[in-house]
């Protein structure tokens, strides 16, 4: 599986993060930590139009603006994404014409990665701090496929965000044979039909949280985020006109405010993003997040790949006797069909 191709092409590899790798000649860390930008303020990236960041400053208090930025020349090979929190210097009024330059990535607490293909450890990053992934699969129209929903389900787990999955389109086709594939996940599950968008359930579950939204073409992932976001919070997370680099290009992720009486909430869309390769996945990451199982597996012969085939494997042998009644069967089977997404 390929993604689409990057409009970024004058900055073919600035969304890819270089991996920190152990330095064989003990020299010290060539970045120096720099003493000046005292004076930076922090904000949130809404979304990235080549080359142009639109960033969130002061959030939440009257004077919250956005302030279009361009990145310092000593991250230009650093991934800058949707939900970083970037440090922003120079003009960060936000006033038409001005141009601020964001000077430092703030340490995040998640990133969400494709790979180009599952063969490829080329890894590019779609978001960043997001808590949350709103897989939208319909019910119908296209046909829910399990085995597509299984890989964001590996990405998600992979990069340690909690999955929710919305069954939209649940007016064409009932949903309760295709949902009971993820029947031994902890999965929470939401159903939506045309005119009946479950809004309030949706924002309950936003609320508090930074949520990537990932699905197929057609499932109607466009229709549910405009429902969820009154037209007012759609103008942020657009990047401006001033740079007159034209218009908004439809592959990049935007981020949206869910607003909402119970607080603020983020989702974030993701156009291009059609598929997931996993080339980057370590598999160690989805049995974490199968805590009974990983328990168990600590029982392991060292290497264990955990799939039914895997000779003295301590989840098998024990899950077959019962351990973990009969919803410890369901885990089992999805951690390895997960798993076996890798293989
Ligand atoms: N019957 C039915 N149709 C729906 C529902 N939700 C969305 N649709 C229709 O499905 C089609 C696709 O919806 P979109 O929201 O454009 O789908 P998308 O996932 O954003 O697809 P892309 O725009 O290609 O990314 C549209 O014609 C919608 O009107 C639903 O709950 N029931
Ligand atoms: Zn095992």
């Amino acid at each position: 599986m390929r993604w689409l191709s990057d409009d970024d092409e004058d900055d073919k590899y600035a969304d890819y993060e270089a991996r920190a790798r152990p330095n064989p000649k003990g020299n010290r860390a060539r970045t120096k930590v720099r003493p000046e930008h005292l004076d930076a303020v922090t904000g949130r990236v809404l979304t990235v139009d080549r080359g142009r960041y639109s960033v969130l400053v002061d959030a939440g208090t009257p004077s919250e603006h956005e302030a279009t930025a361009s990145r310092a020349s000593e991250l230009r090979k650093q991934a800058i994404v949707t939900g970083d929190r970037v440090d922003l210097v120079g003009d960060t009024s936000g006033d038409e014409g001005t141009l601020a330059r964001i000077v430092r990535i703030q340490p995040r607490t998640t990133v969400l990665r494709r790979s180009a293909d599952d063969t490829d450890e080329v890894e590019r990053i779609i978001v960043a701090n997001a808590d949350q992934m709103l897989i939208v699969v319909a019910a119908a129209d296209p046909e829910p496929r399990p085995r597509l929903v299984d890989r964001y389900l590996v990405a998600a787990f992979d990069a340690g965000i909690a999955p929710i999955l919305c069954v939209t389109k649940t007016d064409l086709a009932d949903p309760g044979a295709f949902l009971a594939n993820f029947a031994g996940l902890d999965l929470t599950v939401v159903t939506s039909e045309h005119e009946d968008f479950p809004l309030e359930r949706l924002r309950e579950l936003l609320t508090g949280h930074s949520t990537v939204a990932v699905g197929h073409s057609g499932v109607g992932k466009s229709t549910l985020v405009n429902a969820l976001v009154p037209d007012a919070n759609r103008a942020i997370g657009r990047v401006n006109t001033v740079t007159g680099r034209g218009r908004h290009t439809s592959s990049s992720s935007v981020s949206y405010r869910v607003g909402g009486e119970l607080g603020d909430g983020w989702i974030i869309d993701t156009p291009g993003v059609r598929s997931f390769g996993l080339g980057h996945v370590n598999p160690d990451n989805i049995l974490k997040s199968f805590t009974d199982l990983a328990e168990i597996a600590r029982d392991c012969p060292r290497g264990c790949t955990h799939l039914p085939d895997a000779p003295d494997c301590a989840i098998n042998e024990q899950v077959a006797a019962g351990a973990l009644g009969e919803v410890g069967r369901l885990r089992l089977e999805s951690l390895q069909r997960l798993l076996a997404t890798l293989a």
